[in-house]
């Protein structure tokens, strides 16, 4: 039912669950003998960030914030708000800040920025999907699932009007959903 309104599969199930193992992977090697916390920014990193978290094999904590820019729209408002704030403090802490995916830069370079001001040990970015293409904001990135071309995808915990984040893949969203 979901599925007729998918042009294209980007990333399927195995595709992701490879990537998201060797991301895992990389970062078991970087942190060796450090405990890290991994920070997932709601809602569309839930699902990689439950992956994610499975594979890895260090000691780890979790938080969740909520961050929203883009309401119902398929472009970034650029009015980025935090509706919930962490539950942790993050001073001294490695943190990992979990992401979907990176658009605009605008969601990124704003959460950094407030996270940064926390004092962690340290802080890297780590973002399933890169869409370098419309990048208004610079924006560091650490570990990357894939780079993808401009288009809006959906799938794996990503919405359109809050929808299709169950899909278990990653598509393009046929064009004509948001009469674009
Ligand atoms: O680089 P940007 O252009 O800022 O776009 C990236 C952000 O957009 C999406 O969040 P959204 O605001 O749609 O909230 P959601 O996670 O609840 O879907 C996505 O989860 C990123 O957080
Ligand atoms: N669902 C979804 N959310 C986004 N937020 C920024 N870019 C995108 C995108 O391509 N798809
Ligand atoms: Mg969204």
């Amino acid at each position: 039912m979901l599925e007729k309104d998918i042009q294209e599969v980007l990333f399927s199930e195995e595709q992701l669950k490879t990537r998201v193992n060797e991301i895992a992977q990389e970062i078991d090697r970087d942190y060796a003998g450090k405990e890290i916390m991994l920070i997932s920014v709601l809602r569309g990193s839930f699902i990689f960030m439950a992956d994610l978290c499975r594979a890895i094999d260090l000691d780890c904590t979790l938080d969740f914030m909520s961050v929203s820019s883009y309401g119902k729209g398929t472009s970034s408002s650029g009015q980025v708000q935090i509706t919930k704030d962490l539950s942790e403090d993050i001073s001294g802490r490695h943190i990992i800040v979990v992401e979907d995916i990176l658009d605009s830069g605008n969601t990124l370079s704003y959460l950094l920025k407030i996270l940064e001001h926390r004092h962690p040990a340290s802080i890297r970015l780590c973002t399933l999907l890169d869409k370098p293409d419309r990048r208004v904001k610079p924006v560091e990135v650490h570990y990357s699932g894939f780079t993808i071309p401009d288009a809006f995808v959906v799938g794996y915990g990503l919405d359109y009007a809050e929808k299709y984040r169950n899909l278990p893949y990653i598509g393009i969203l046929k064009p004509e959903v948001y009469g674009g």
